[in-house]
């Protein structure tokens, strides 16, 4: 165990009869040594992975670079090893984690895929209420968050949240979710499309869930 999870797990609050203790590290997804250890500490655990088109998640995840550091190369130079040729950088970490199929093989050496739900980043978006339900079910939860909690936002583009428990206003997430992405080069899209399917198709076998990525017109 590194020293970060040691410090986080002493931090973390006594789960008390009746309470669950939910955690949320989106890198431990596409982290080796993960599976393994979080098995040793819980085998029972109820793991949760939202997933979406890896095309837009990639340009999602430079969008979010670009904001700290706007001196860096565009998606369209970051994407390839060499562009003439076609050929994807999959090292490059915002193509390397929404290769899913690969980070999932390796939690299932660990898990089984009862104890892991996957939720579609687009229905999310479109319909937030039915993947709350999902995860409410899959949790042993009663159904308490409902469509009557959210409202769509058209400012913001994005569904909200009508009234989060500690606050009378209503909450939509901040500044850093939901940003405009930068347009890229429609053929380099197509490579990157080209790229994911057989990965994407992998992973609908081993989930039983089609996520309909290869339906999608836009990167969104
Ligand atoms: N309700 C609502 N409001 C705002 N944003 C929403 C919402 N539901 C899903 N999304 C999508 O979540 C994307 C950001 O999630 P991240 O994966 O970057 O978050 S995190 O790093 O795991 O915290 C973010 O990606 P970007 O659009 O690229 O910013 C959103 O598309």
């Amino acid at each position: 165990m590194t020293c970060s999870e040691t410090r986080k797990i002493n931090v973390m609050p006594k789960t008390l009869d009746g309470q669950l203790t939910m955690e949320k590290t989106p890198s431990y997804f596409v982290t080796n040594e993960a599976p393994k250890r979080i098995h040793s500490m819980a085998k029972d655990i109820k793991l949760i992975v939202v997933v979406r088109n890896p095309v837009t998640r990639a340009i999602s995840d430079y969008t979010q670079t670009l904001s700290k550091k706007p001196e860096i190369p565009t998606f369209e130079v970051l994407a390839f090893k060499n562009r003439t040729l076609g050929l994807i950088d999959a090292s490059w970490s915002a193509i390397r984690i929404g290769i899913y199929a690969l980070h999932l093989e390796n939690w299932l050496q660990y898990f089984p895929l009862s104890q892991i739900l996957f939720v579609s980043g687009e229905r999310l978006i479109v319909d937030p209420a039915g993947e709350m339900a999902k995860v409410q079910d899959f949790l042993g939860l009663k159904r308490v968050v409902t469509e009557k909690h959210f409202y769509f936002n058209k400012t913001k583009g994005f569904p909200c949240l009508k009234k989060p428990e500690d606050s009378s206003a209503p909450r939509c997430l901040g500044k850093s979710k939901g940003r405009t992405h930068p347009r890229i080069d429609p053929d380099v899209i197509h490579r990157l499309r080209k790229f994911y399917k057989p990965f994407n198709m992998m992973f609908y076998q081993m989930t039983g869930q089609d996520f309909q990525w290869e339906q999608e017109e836009g990167d969104k």
